[in-house]
Order: C-alpha cells, then structure tokens, then sequence
C-alpha cells in the first residue's frame, strides 16, 4: 500500500537519513520510535504524500509519487487516515463537526449521520459531541483527532505520538482502538517515544518496531 525505497530526505541543514526503505502492507501494524529529531514525524509525512522524498522511490497505493498530479496525490490521501502530533481542530466547531470534516470537504457532508453518532460512540465521546475542542481533555482530543482519521474509512492510520500528553489509562484505550482497526484489516504506523506502551502493545498485536536513529531505520533491538 504505502512503498518507501532507498529514500532520503533533506530539509537544507544536512541530510535528515538516507537508504531508508519501508513497506507498509495490508493488515500490518508497525511502531516508529527513536530519539527527538531523528526524523519519525519528517517519515510519517513521507508515507502520507506531504512531502516528497529528496531522493529514492515513495509509492501510494502502487503509483510512484512523482508521477501523481495534486488530485492523485489527495485522492491517495483519503484513503490515509492521519492522527497529528497536535490533533489541529477547528476550536469554533463543536467535536462532531471537526470529526466529520473530512467528508464535508470532500462533498460528502450530506453523509454525516448515524455513523458518526456510532464513530463516536466507538471513540467514547458521544457526550462530547457538542463541546468546543478547547474543552476537551488530552485524551479526549486524541480520540476525536483518530475518529477524525477514520472517518473517511481508511485503509491506512498513520498516528504521530498519539498518546503524547495523555496518561497511562488513557494511552491503553487509544491503543486498543488502533489495535482494533489494525484487526478490521487496516495497517497502521504509530510513531512514539513511549516503550511502555510499545511493550504493552505488543501482547496483543504482532507489530514490528522500527527504530530511525543516525539517520537509519533499523528494527529494534532486544530491548523491546
Ligand atoms: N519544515 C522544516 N524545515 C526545516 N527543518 C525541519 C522542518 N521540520 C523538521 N525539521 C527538522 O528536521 C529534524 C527532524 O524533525 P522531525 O519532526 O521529523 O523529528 P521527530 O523525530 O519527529 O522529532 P520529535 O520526536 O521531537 O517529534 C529536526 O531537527 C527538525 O528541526
């Protein structure tokens, strides 16, 4: 589905990592980890088509990004859900609406309903569903900001230290989410700085840990 090979990227200061290949594949789920700066959130954007690779070869969904026009490039991304770093609401619009606007841009608002009262539902925030962003909780935004990435039904997640500034209890639930969309059939990619949560994972999922460090990607080693 997503193809990184033998790619480098480079921001201008210097080369951020070189002959990197990665491959996602249907069904898969992959962890990212690595110290502050090596470049996880650079590579995320790598495999969601918002950048483009300095050199090597990159394909979403079997095309070569390349050769992907702006629409191509936004089409490949709908079928991408992202988790950001920093979620990025709308803080003027109440949860639900933030949740479903992937489909309102994408002219698909008249199909906001009942899945998203259940996506809600799924995420546990049917009660919040009127309440302004800023109002939420940490946790509470992560889940919003991953019922937003897969609204769309993607077959991809990719999330950028989802459990970030959100407690341990609350970490377990957002991972159990990924966990079960991982099991739905989708493959995910979660960049983390968190090991705990990386050694709890993987009791219920078979995940490979990657680990981007002296601009190498490399498996983990023993310690996880
Ligand atoms: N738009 C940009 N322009 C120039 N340099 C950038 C840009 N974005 C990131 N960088 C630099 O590239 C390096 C890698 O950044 P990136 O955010 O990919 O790392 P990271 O591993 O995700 O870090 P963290 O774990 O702290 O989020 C950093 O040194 C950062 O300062």
């Amino acid at each position: 589905m997503i193809e990184l090979e033998n790619v480098a990227y480079t921001y201008g200061g210097g080369e951020l990592f070189s002959d990197l290949s990665l491959t996602l594949a249907p069904g898969s789920f992959h962890f990212l980890t690595g110290p502050s700066g090596a470049g996880k959130t650079t590579l995320l954007k790598l495999c969601y088509g918002e950048l483009v690779a300095t050199s090597g070869d990159v394909r979403l969904f079997g095309e070569d990004v390349r050769n992907m026009d702006r629409d191509a490039v936004a089409f490949a991304r709908r079928r991408i859900g992202v988790v950001h770093q920093d979620c990025q609401f709308l803080d003027h619009l109440p949860v639900a609406e933030n949740v479903a606007l992937p489909l309102t841009v994408a002219g698909r608002g008249g199909e906001v309903g009942s899945d998203l009262d259940d996506l809600l539902g799924w995420v546990g925030l049917s009660k919040q569903a009127s309440q302004l962003p800023p109002e939420l909780s940490g946790g509470e935004r992560q889940r919003a900001a991953l019922a937003r990435a897969v609204i769309m039904s993607p077959e991809v997640i990719i999330a950028d230290e989802p459990t970030g500034n959100i407690d341990w209890e609350m970490s377990q639930r957002l991972m159990a989410l990924l966990v079960e969309l991982n099991r739905m059939g989708n493959a995910v990619l979660v960049a983390t700085h968190d090991l705990a949560l990386i050694r709890a994972a993987k009791s219920q999922v078979q995940a490979r840990v990657l680990r981007l460090r002296d601009r190498k990607l490399m498996a983990a080693g023993a310690d996880l």
